[in-house]
């Protein structure tokens, strides 16, 4: 196994650092956007510093990796992209305005490009986890107010491998949410009936569209 470091706000390293993979190894089979940071805080005592950071990286840089990951893809015509958004991606949360513009922003466009992606073969998943025990908590957990604290921290964190498990397993079999635990599951169901059926009739669009 080997690592790389690099910015995912640079959109110019991430297509120079997936570029010269793809010439070493092939297309990937897998991508997986999870970086990402938190700054919690009501919108009001926050700068728009923070509201920026968290879009440019969990948002823009996610659409930077696979800006540079998903023309291989789709040339193989095989490969699951797979992104890291938070259950505050799927319902707001007090204390994390910014926080879940930039997880929503993440889940509606892995929702256009589910679609956009499913005839070429190429799979696309979002994860909405829940706390889960990784330093980013144990940044989060003094910052977070202390009034929504009874909401927001009212589960138990998992640990990452569940959650990791959880969205291969989910896109192995094809799903477009990950929610890993039963009462988020319910949640992205609920949510996710309208978005489904319009993601069908627009699959058979472009599919039919294919020349
Ligand atoms: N922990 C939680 O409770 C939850 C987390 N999430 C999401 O899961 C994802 C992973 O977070 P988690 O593992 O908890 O957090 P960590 O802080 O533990 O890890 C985040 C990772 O993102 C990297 N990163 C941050 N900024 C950049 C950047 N600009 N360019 C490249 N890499 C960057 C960090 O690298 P470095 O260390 O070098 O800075 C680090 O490796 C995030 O998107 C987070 O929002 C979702 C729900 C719950
Ligand atoms: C009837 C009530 C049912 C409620 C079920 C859901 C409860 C879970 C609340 C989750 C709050 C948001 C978690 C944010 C995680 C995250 O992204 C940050 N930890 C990032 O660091």
């Amino acid at each position: 196994m080997t690592a790389h470091v690099l910015d995912v706000r640079d959109g110019a390293a991430c297509t120079a650092l997936v570029d010269s993979l793809v010439a070493e190894h092939g297309p990937p089979l897998w991508v997986v956007a999870s970086a990402g940071i938190v700054e919690p805080g009501f919108f009001l005592e926050q700068d728009a510093a923070a509201t920026l950071a968290q879009m440019e990286i969990n948002f823009l840089g996610t659409t930077n990796l696979v800006r540079a990951a998903a023309p291989s893809m789709v040339a193989a015509g095989r490969g699951h992209i797979a992104m890291v958004a938070s259950a505050a991606g799927l319902f707001g949360v007090a204390g994390y305005a910014g926080y879940c513009a930039s997880k929503f922003a993440v889940r509606g466009f892995a929702e256009a490009l589910r679609i956009e992606l499913a005839a070429a073969g190429v799979s696309v998943t979002v994860s909405v986890p829940p706390d889960t025990d990784t330093p980013q908590l144990a940044y989060e957990r003094p910052l977070r107010p202390a009034a929504i604290a009874p909401f927001a921290g009212s589960g138990r964190s998992l640990p990452p491998q569940v959650v990791a498990a959880h969205l291969v397993r989910t896109a192995e079999r094809g799903g477009f949410l990950s929610a890993p635990t039963a009462q988020l599951a319910a949640i992205a169901r609920m949510q996710g009936l309208a978005s489904g059926i319009f993601a069908r009739v627009q699959m058979r669009l472009l599919r039919r569209s294919k020349p």
